[in-house]
């Protein structure tokens, strides 16, 4: 956690020149830098990192040279414990541990790596707008060194999620919602910055295969509980998720009944 850590902190500090060749507003690339200056309104930049299916290790930074070391070991080690945790999701909705994983149809694993420097005016500014995430859980790894940054909107206030040393921030996703059939929800979350320091956060964003058709498991649409959601292919959902702007819970509402 820790060299994934200072890893993506020494990338966004190395010189413009050596950063920007990475730069592309191409969403379907599989590795490359952005930032939300288009937007003029989120204080952040980002790398986008495919994980599985993976993107060409030539497509990697060649600086800081342990790049493709650390962050191909840091994916592998994040797409273990998705699986395991996708598993637990399972059981814990009263489903055999693999009906999920069966559900997914394959896998889509992406990172994100989140750059926040410190904003003079941070509370004119945001770092990201509120969303949940399309994918099925997101696996964050918050700046130890920064208390508030991520909050979850909990009973209408915003709520600061401190960083624990060693621990991740599992974040429920839309296609989780959808597959639960409403029994788990999607959380709600932003990212505020501030004037003294910098704030990385990595997140690991697991969910089904591009391909697959995405509607609630069989098991959980009963007589007393009728499906929620329409049936929609991740991929095209994922889609208008990034084609519209960022707006709190917009997305999941679009394929609901
Ligand atoms: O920076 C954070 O803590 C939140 C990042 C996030 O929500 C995202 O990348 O989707
Ligand atoms: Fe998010």
């Amino acid at each position: 956690m820790a060299s994934m850590m200072e890893l993506v902190h020494d990338f966004f500090r190395l010189p413009i020149e050596d950063r920007s060749v990475y730069y592309s507003e191409d969403s379907s690339s599989k590795f490359r830098m952005g930032t939300s200056f288009e937007t003029r309104r989120m204080w952040q930049d980002y790398l986008h990192q495919a994980c599985y299916p993976p993107c060409e290790i030539a497509q990697l930074p060649t600086k800081p040279p342990s790049y493709v070391r650390i962050s191909t070991a840091y994916a592998e080690a994040m797409n273990r414990l998705a699986k395991r945790v996708l598993g637990l999701f399972s059981e814990s909705l009263g489903l055999e541990s693999g009906a999920l994983e069966e559900a997914f149809g394959g896998e889509r694993h992406v990172m994100r790596m989140n750059y926040y420097p410190p904003c003079p005016e941070p509370e004119l500014t945001i770092g990201l707008d509120a969303h949940s995430d399309p994918n099925g859980f997101t696996i964050l790894q918050q700046d130890t060194s920064v208390n508030d940054g991520l909050q979850i909107l909990h009973c209408g206030a915003w709520v600061p999620i401190k960083p624990l040393p060693g621990a991740f921030v599992v974040n429920i996703g839309d296609q989780l919602q959808i597959l639960s059939n409403d029994a788990y929800k999607s959380v709600e979350h932003r990212a505020v910055v501030n004037s003294e320091r910098t704030r990385v956060s990595i997140a690991s964003f697991y969910g089904p295969a591009e391909d697959s058709h995405i509607a609630p498991v069989a098991q959980l649409v009963t007589d007393e509980a009728p499906a929620c959601f329409k049936e929609s292919v991740y991929g095209n959902y994922l889609q208008s998720f990034y084609a519209s702007k960022l707006d709190g819970k917009a997305a999941i509402e679009t394929v609901r009944y």
